[in-house]
């Protein structure tokens, strides 16, 4: 596992026999006002993301959708984890060197964040550049800060998480979180087939639900996009390029759900949308990182194919 440990950077950590390590994360808030300890203001943060992974396309969309490119400034890196390193500053198309603090790897951000950090080094990271620390590491929070906090810089006519809907978001991300972002990894990441069967049956029953849910509705919740669809779309958006194949997800795909592939296609035409979608980051990221299920053994569920849809006749 690829960890820091103490500030001590692990490209592969065996933990010892009974050892428990205590991990880590940055968990502060950023405040229209002020009032958490960090305002949202003009070119003080700094976003670090990949265009591979899901949870850092959260805060890109947010950024982009909310217009706030120019207000917060983005470092993108390698899609190839794989690197003994971790996440590298690469020369990919559309990647970025660090701008701000010049680090060759994340994990040296992280370190210069907490000298003596101990957890995953992960991205989306949010950096201020005034007091030179992580505010937060976790994907959810900035997601909502880029959203509900930066009004007086971006696009404040958007609402993405309304007053009147938020019981309904909260809920739904919950379930989308649980079932859908990190499902997909449950079944890719299952240690054994019965690990794998009972989380590929969870993952398609939620994707069962949601196209039931889709079927009269064009989002989510309520009648416009919201955040919840930001935390579905991500998800979505990487199903058939990447979880299908990659990470055995493969009962059936995005395509064959009517309303969930047309809910994709909506949002991915939404405008500015596109431009945050890198399938080229997306499939080396998934395809070239990790093993894969084929290298454990388990066999994969699918895919369904109807073999009794009836033959047409080749004239000659
Ligand atoms: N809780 C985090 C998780 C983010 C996450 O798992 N990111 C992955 C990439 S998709 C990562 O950086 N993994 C590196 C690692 O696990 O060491 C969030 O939602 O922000």
């Amino acid at each position: 596992m690829k960890l820091l440990v103490n500030g001590v950077w692990h490209s592969d950590f065996q933990p010892l026999e009974g050892e428990r390590i205590q991990t880590g994360s940055f968990r502060e808030f950023i405040s229209a006002d002020g009032s958490s300890g960090f305002k949202a203001e003009r070119d003080r943060y700094h976003l670090y993301v990949s265009f591979a992974c899901p949870f850092a396309h959260r805060t890109i969309l947010a950024r982009q959708l909310k217009q706030l490119n120019s207000v917060i400034s983005m470092s993108v890196l390698s899609p190839d984890w794989g690197d003994p390193s971790g996440w590298t500053f690469g020369d990919w198309s559309h990647t970025t060197a660090d701008t701000v603090n010049g680090c060759d790897y994340l994990y040296q951000v992280y370190v210069k964040a907490k000298s003596n950090f101990t957890g995953r080094v992960t991205v989306p990271v949010l950096w201020d550049k005034q007091t030179g620390t992580i505010v937060n590491n976790e994907s959810a929070d900035i997601l909502r800060m880029l959203v509900t906090e930066f009004d007086a810089f971006g696009n404040a006519s958007l609402n993405l998480y309304p007053q009147e809907l938020r019981a309904e978001i909260d809920d739904i991300n919950a379930f989308v979180s649980d079932r859908i972002n990190i499902g997909v990894y449950k079944v890719g990441f299952a240690s054994s087939q019965l690990d794998y069967n009972t989380a590929i049956a969870q993952l398609f029953d939620a994707l069962d639900i949601l196209e039931t849910r889709l079927s009269g509705q064009q989002y989510l919740v309520g009648h416009s996009l919201t955040e919840a669809d930001i935390r579905l779309f991500v998800t979505l958006v990487r199903f058939d390029v990447a979880y299908y194949g990659a990470l055995n997800c493969n009962l059936r795909r995005l395509t064959d759900y009517p309303n969930l592939w047309n809910y994709t296609r909506h949002i991915y035409h939404l405008p500015n949308v596109s431009d945050t979608v890198k399938f080229d980051h997306i499939k080396r990221h998934y395809y070239d990182t990790y093993e894969g299920l084929i290298n454990r053994r388990i066999i994969p569920i699918g895919p369904i194919l109807n073999w009794d849809i009836p033959t047409l006749q080749v004239c000659h």
